[in-house]
């Protein structure tokens, strides 16, 4: 059966098939309504403490692109929120749209982002990170919103590396990285009990969504986005949620720029 994506045919309404439990009790995204959060004060504070060093290669896994981190040690590590334990920082990638009104996953009081960043780490009372993923407090994975306003200088390195993995499966060295660079000043955050947002959408993620949004300036932006016009058909550009429309529109120009 063809993989899963966001397409008519393999999107996200077609998830269950392949995964029964888009059908589960706790699935993610979910719409945050702060005037309906509980405030709980036994909730502590976020403790991000990452190695630049942990930092290996980005990789574009045909969904996304992610900055995969070395993490067979406590090195760097999430701690304190609503964690117990030690999670691990295993990986970040975004998820984003085709235009600037939307692509994050996460909504708050209905709103879209055009970006969303996820940093996920597992929880070291398991041995792996696999083991992890299919246990209920295995993962733990920050969610940060990319609003479009001025440049962000900590993003330009990541944006920079995507030129030379245009296409699924490619990946490239991606060495002292800081990930704590990406992160907003507070870490203020909501949190509930939720899932992976793509296949194998396994119940084991504890969300951590700050509140506080990082910037991405529209030039920035189009990084993720490429123009039509840069690409060619064996190139799999990940731009999920494009429409259909827009996927026919950008056909016509594609024919027309090839005349
Ligand atoms: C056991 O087999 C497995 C176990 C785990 C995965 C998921 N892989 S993953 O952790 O990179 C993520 C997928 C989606 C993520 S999101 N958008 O919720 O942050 S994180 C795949 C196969
Ligand atoms: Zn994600």
């Amino acid at each position: 059966s063809h993989g899963w994506g966001y397409g008519a045919a393999n999107g996200p309404h077609k998830w269950a098939e392949d995964f029964p439990v888009a059908n589960g009790a706790r699935q993610s995204p979910i719409d945050i309504v702060p005037k309906e959060a509980q405030y709980d004060s036994s909730l502590r504070a976020l403790k991000l403490r990452y190695d630049p060093s942990n930092a290996k290669s980005i990789l574009n896994n045909g969904h996304s692109f992610q900055v995969d981190f070395v993490d067979d040690s406590d090195t760097s590590t999430l701690t304190g929120g609503p964690i117990s334990g030690t999670y691990r920082l295993r990986q970040f990638h975004f998820h984003w749209g085709a235009s600037d009104d939307r692509g994050s996953e996460h909504t708050v009081d209905g709103v879209k982002f055009p970006c969303e960043l996820h940093l996920v780490h597992w929880n070291t009372k398991y041995p792996s990170f696999g083991e992890a993923a299919s246990q209920p407090d295995g993962l733990a994975v920050v969610g940060v919103f990319l609003k479009i306003g001025a440049a962000n200088p900590r993003l330009q390195r990541v944006l920079n590396a995507l030129d030379t993995i245009k296409t699924k499966g490619r990946q490239t060295d991606f060495a002292a990285f800081d990930a704590k660079s990406l992160l907003p000043v507070s870490v203020d955050y909501w949190t509930y009990d939720g899932s992976l947002t793509t296949p194998p959408l396994l119940e084991s993620v504890t969300w951590i969504v700050l509140k506080e949004p990082i910037s991405v300036s529209p030039v920035q932006f189009r990084a993720f986005v490429p123009e039509p016009s840069h690409t060619n058909d064996e190139e799999i550009i990940f731009t999920p949620y494009l429409p259909w429309a827009a996927v026919a529109q950008w056909v016509e120009r594609v024919k027309l720029l090839n005349k």
